[in-house]
């Protein structure tokens, strides 16, 4: 069953094309990376289907679900976790998350269910009774991701979800998503730029550069196929730039 199907997406920001007519396909359950270097559209990409942007061209569906035309529909299955995302500082850890909590759970008893998880989740103990504004940039990440995932989402979508995080913790974070995938099934759309990450969470991975998609399939597809020891290999000898870089450097 298809999750995500993305076609032919294209995004101008004025006189800059972000995402020049971009396709792909997200199967139930999958671990999908949108993987590319600074600037490539991964987070344009991903608002479109988290239905903060509008595209200019082409279209996305959700579940089915068109993310301009349903975007009601499409923000009840979804979870999205922003690049850039402070929470609310003022709050402390786990006052923000009873109060999404009760945003999202439908009775009492889904209320209580989701804040244990919730706090089991963001790993932050004790920690939970301080403030927001007092979090390193790690905490304050894991507590939005804890906020992204109780909610038990049909689809996750996580901009740079480790990014900022020291190696325990990214480590933590991609089994927490691994596992949230295998055991409830929930489909992931992860982005990143860390493309050794990406081989070790995601079980297919497109490559974007410069708004256009280069190529998608597996790690190990694309390993075998580019004659690779790791996508960053990969990505390089797509983007022609690996030679280069040797010649540079003799
Ligand atoms: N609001 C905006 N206005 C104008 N241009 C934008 C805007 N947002 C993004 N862009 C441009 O669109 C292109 C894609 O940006 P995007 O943020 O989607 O890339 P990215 O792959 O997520 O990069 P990064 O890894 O640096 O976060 C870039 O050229 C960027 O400068």
């Amino acid at each position: 069953m298809v999750a995500v199907k993305v076609e032919n997406l294209e995004k101008d920001y004025g006189k800059v094309k972000a995402l020049k007519g971009i396709s792909f396909e997200i199967r139930k359950g999958e671990i999908f990376g949108l993987i590319g270097p600074n600037g490539a559209g991964k987070s344009t990409t991903l608002k479109i289907l988290a239905t903060l942007l509008t595209p200019t061209g082409g279209k996305a569906e959700i579940f089915g679900h068109d993310v301009v035309e349903e975007a009601e529909e499409v923000r009840k299955l979804i979870s999205y976790l922003p690049e850039e995302a402070g929470a609310y500082k003022n709050l402390k850890g786990i006052e923000y998350l009873q109060f999404m909590a009760k945003l999202y759970a439908k009775t009492g008893k889904s209320y209580d269910e989701m804040l244990e998880m919730g706090i089991k989740l963001s790993g932050l103990g004790e920690r939970l009774n301080d403030k927001i504004s007092t979090y390193s940039k790690g905490m304050t990440r894991k507590l939005l991701l804890a906020r992204a995932l109780m909610v038990k989402p049909k689809l996750g979508i996580l901009d740079e979800p480790a990014s900022g995080l020291d190696v325990v913790n990214a480590y933590s974070i991609r089994q927490t998503i691994r596992r949230f995938a295998r055991e409830k099934g929930i489909t992931f759309l992860v982005s990143s730029h860390n493309m050794l990450e990406v081989e070790f969470l995601c079980d297919r991975v497109a490559l974007i550069n410069k708004g256009v998609i280069v190529d998608v399939g597996s790690p190990k597809e694309l390993k075998e196929k580019y004659n690779a020891e790791n996508l960053e290999e990969v990505f390089m000898s797509i983007v022609g730039e690996g030679k280069g870089a040797m010649e540079v450097f003799g």
